[in-house]
């Protein structure tokens, strides 16, 4: 097969959305399905309202919605009427059993290829486009092919791992610095490529499609993610030593960056990172080499998340130190809640951690976020970790905290003023452009005194914050005399 010309995407995320409107827009003579379980999803994408934000999406889906872009919960005929099936399914850390804590849980890849085998009578191109542990490709098409009652039918199966990132998917679809395609060095295999490839030409140039092994696909994408998250540890780690020591973490990124080698991009020290891949595909990493008997590789990438984790702590510890060593009964406005700007995605969000940590301390938070709605903020903080992803909780889960204690201790706002009036502090957790903007002197008047301001993404003029009569405290900078220990 050279030019496909149906197309079906099992999961209609984040990803399996944003990527099958990509190519439904670039390629009209293809007829693009999206197929999903969750019927409240498909309404959405159907709608005005599509269920995830993200610039520039709605322009794309509208303009070929109808056209040759479909979203259904008919999975079934959707899958048997494909030449090319995307899974798209979610592959969460596993929360019990083998692994549980680190391992990635195939459960939904594993449902998702039993149905394709069971509907299909013609043979398909099977497309891993979900985050998968090495050798997942193996295991999927013995499911395949075992479960598929017609020997005739045959299941080709490649690695195509995303590498978009939330708020920037449109641009990173349209311009994307690589496509990368893993399959077999057979005869089949190269045809499956070839026939993959030729869709993603349509835009992509063709020495940007890059041709790999299924492993070697495979394991890139979990690199690809550690090395970044390995980047944001590193400079977070050097962004405790600098408040130690009285450098500018932003200043040390600016020179280093500049060196070729190294270069500008993901030095930005924050508060930690979140998002629902890199934590996941970390231990995933782990769970792998430990696997196979590597304990110093699993150590070794272990410890990007251990840093994230002291990042987080670190950031709710200097707040409570900042404030006389207690936030009890204190009103403290937290301003962002998803995990990064130009999202309403709260998945591993480092507003969680941070949340609690100032909750248990018995702070009482006012939450704005322009994307993230009251009930989302309200069940991610109920929610034990880990399980946001699953859909029911396990016998025996721990909640974190009591959904009553979350009603009592988080009030949300859809208007940032009145979110920090009255409050003691203010926490930048997530770097929406426009907290840049705010007008300070009129929230520095409704706030209790002395003011605080914990800037946990450098995103605020500190220095004028600081004339307007805040305390400032800048995640990597030099202490100002108040916030210093005596
Ligand atoms: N979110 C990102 O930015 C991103 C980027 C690159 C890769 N990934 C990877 O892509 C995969 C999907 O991520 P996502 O963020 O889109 O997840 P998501 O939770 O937003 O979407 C997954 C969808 O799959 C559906 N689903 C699960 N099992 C199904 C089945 N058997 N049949 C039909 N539908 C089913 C779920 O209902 C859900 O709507 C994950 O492996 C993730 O690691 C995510
Ligand atoms: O210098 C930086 C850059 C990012 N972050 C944080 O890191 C997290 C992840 O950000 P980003 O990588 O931009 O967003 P994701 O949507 O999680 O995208 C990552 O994870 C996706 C899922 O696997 C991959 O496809 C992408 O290539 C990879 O960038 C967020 O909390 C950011 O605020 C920092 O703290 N400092």
């Amino acid at each position: 097969m050279t030019s496909p010309t149906r197309i079906c995407c099992i999961g209609a995320g984040y990803v399996g959305g944003p990527t099958m409107a990509m190519i439904a827009y670039k390629c009209p003579d293809i007829q693009v399905t999206v197929v999903d379980l969750n019927q409240q999803r498909i309404d959405a994408w159907n709608s005005e309202t599509l269920p995830i934000y993200e610039p520039g999406l709605h322009e794309v889906v509208k303009a070929c919605r109808g056209r040759n872009l479909f979203f259904s919960t008919d999975c079934r005929q959707s899958v048997a009427d494909a030449d090319i099936v995307f899974v798209s399914v979610n592959t969460p850390t596993k929360v019990t059993g083998v692994g549980a804590g680190k391992a990635a849980d195939l459960a939904y890849w594993e449902g998702a290829a039993r149905m394709i085998a069971s509907v299909s009578t013609s043979s398909k191109i099977i497309v891993e486009k979900s985050t998968v542990p090495v050798k997942t490709a193996e295991a999927i098409g013995k499911v395949l092919q075992r479960n598929c009652a017609d020997p005739e039918v045959h299941f080709e199966i490649l690695s195509n791992p995303e590498f978009l990132a939330e708020g920037t998917a449109i641009k990173d679809l349209e311009n994307p610095d690589r496509v990368l395609i893993g399959g077999r060095d057979t005869e089949e295999g190269r045809a499956a490529v070839e026939a993959l490839s030729s869709v993603y030409e349509r835009w992509v140039p063709r020495e940007r499609v890059l041709r790999a092994n299924l492993w070697s696909a495979e394991l890139s994408k979990l690199t690809a993610n550690a090395m970044l998250a390995q980047r944001i540890s590193s400079m977070n780690s050097i962004s405790a030593l600098c408040e130690a020591t009285g450098a500018d973490v932003q200043q040390v990124a600016h020179a280093i960056g500049t060196d070729s080698r190294i270069g500008p991009k993901f030095l930005n020290a924050s508060v930690g990172f979140g998002g629902s891949c890199f934590q996941k595909d970390i231990l995933n990493l782990v769970y792998i080499c430990e696997s196979v008997g590597l304990k110093q590789v699993a150590d070794y990438w272990h410890s990007v998340i251990q840093m994230n984790d002291y990042q987080k702590n670190r950031f709710v510890e200097r707040v409570i130190s900042g404030m006389f060593n207690t936030v009890s009964g204190k009103k403290i406005a937290i301003l962002g809640f998803a995990f990064k700007k130009d999202t309403g995605d709260t998945r591993e969000t480092p507003a969680i951690d941070v949340c609690h940590g100032l909750i248990s301390d018995g702070a009482d938070l006012c939450v704005y976020d322009p994307q993230v709605p009251k009930d989302q903020i309200h069940r991610d903080l109920a929610t034990p970790k880990f399980l946001w992803d699953h859909p029911t909780l396990p016998n025996g889960a721990q909640m974190p905290f009591s959904c009553s204690q979350i009603e009592k201790s988080v009030t949300t706002s859809s208007d940032p003023y009145q979110a920090c009036a009255g409050s003691h502090a203010l926490c930048v957790i997530t770097e929406w452009d426009e907290f840049a903007s705010l007008d300070y002197e009129r929230i520095y008047a409704s706030m209790s005194k002395p003011a605080f301001i914990f800037d946990g993404r450098n995103v605020l003029e500190h220095e004028r914050l600081r004339s307007v009569g805040f305390i400032v405290y800048a995640l990597g900078k030099p202490l100002e005399a108040f916030l210093r220990p005596e």
